[in-house]
């Protein structure tokens, strides 16, 4: 089966081409594609499928609105809601590939359209809905707690403010948080300001674990940096680079790179 490599900001996609939804993608492959030694390696999986092919009940509800489902998958073969550094590349695919043309339309997505943005190059934006602050959360990381801002972006999301520079952070275990808080699980930015309006951020990801950068949590990211009712563009440093993220009260827009680098052929017996 054909593949691309992509990714932004260094958060990594394998994308697979799947228009009419013949895959069977099983949680088992998801991983095992994702694996960064026996397979091809990534933080998750984009299956590019057309909303009525797709055998999603969302993207069947969608289908009159958006030609294309991006079905994501993270690295553990978990299904997520959304992903925002994804959703960009999956746009930069169906333009490279001839599928769509550069400009202004809609992606179907779990957690329903987003608006991208792209020239025959250069950087993606995406309309990313409205944030959803959910209040106050918890989470220790290394054996400090660190108290955060619960913010759904279509996933779920806990961004804590941080006082030392996020590279001495150790994130090689998973934050630890409460289950009852947070029963789906939750992506845990750790971020610390700047400047006014810049601030640099690290995350730990649900069903992915440390990547180099986060959509969605980059938005949460700006949102908790922002504080209640401030509107503007934050610019967020991650390990991967740099994205920005437009608040204006309504939605949120995240802009920044979507590279694909490489394409190629998976042998079948990974995909059983
Ligand atoms: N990297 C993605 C987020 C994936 C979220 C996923 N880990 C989840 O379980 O919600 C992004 O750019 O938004």
């Amino acid at each position: 089966m054909r593949f691309v490599k992509g990714h932004g900001t260094e958060n990594d996609f394998v994308i697979l081409p799947d228009p009419d939804g013949s895959l069977d993608l099983r949680p088992a492959t998801v991983a095992a594609l994702c694996d960064r030694r026996a397979g091809v390696g990534a933080d998750g999986v984009l299956r590019v499928v057309r909303a009525k092919a797709a055998g999603d009940p969302v993207a069947d509800e969608l289908a009159g609105e958006a030609e294309w489902f991006m079905d994501y998958r993270n690295a553990d073969g978990s299904v997520a809601e959304m992903c925002g550094n994804g959703v960009r590349v999956f746009a930069r695919y169906l333009v490279d590939a001839g599928l769509a043309e550069p400009g202004e339309w809609d992606v179907a997505t779990r957690a329903g359209l987003k608006r991208v943005t792209l020239g025959p190059s250069g950087d993606v934006s995406v309309d990313m809905g409205p944030p959803v602050v959910q209040g106050d959360g918890r989470a220790t990381v290394a054996g400090t707690e660190y108290t955060g801002l619960r913010v759904s972006m279509g996933n779920p999301h806990l961004a804590c403010p941080v006082d030392r520079p996020v590279r001495d952070l150790d994130l090689t275990r998973p934050p630890v948080v409460d289950p009852a808080v947070f029963p789906e699980g939750v992506n845990v930015e750790l971020f610390r300001p700047l400047g006014e309006r810049h601030v640099e951020m690290r995350v730990h990801e649900r069903g992915s674990g440390e990547t180099r950068s986060c959509g969605t949590g980059a938005v949460a990211t700006a949102v908790a940096a922002a504080g209640p009712g401030r509107t503007g563009e934050w610019t967020v440093d991650v390990p991967g680079g740099r994205v920005t993220v437009t608040l204006d009260g309504r939605t949120s827009h995240l802009r920044g790179p979507a590279v694909l680098v490489a394409e190629g052929h998976i042998r079948d017996d990974l995909l059983r």
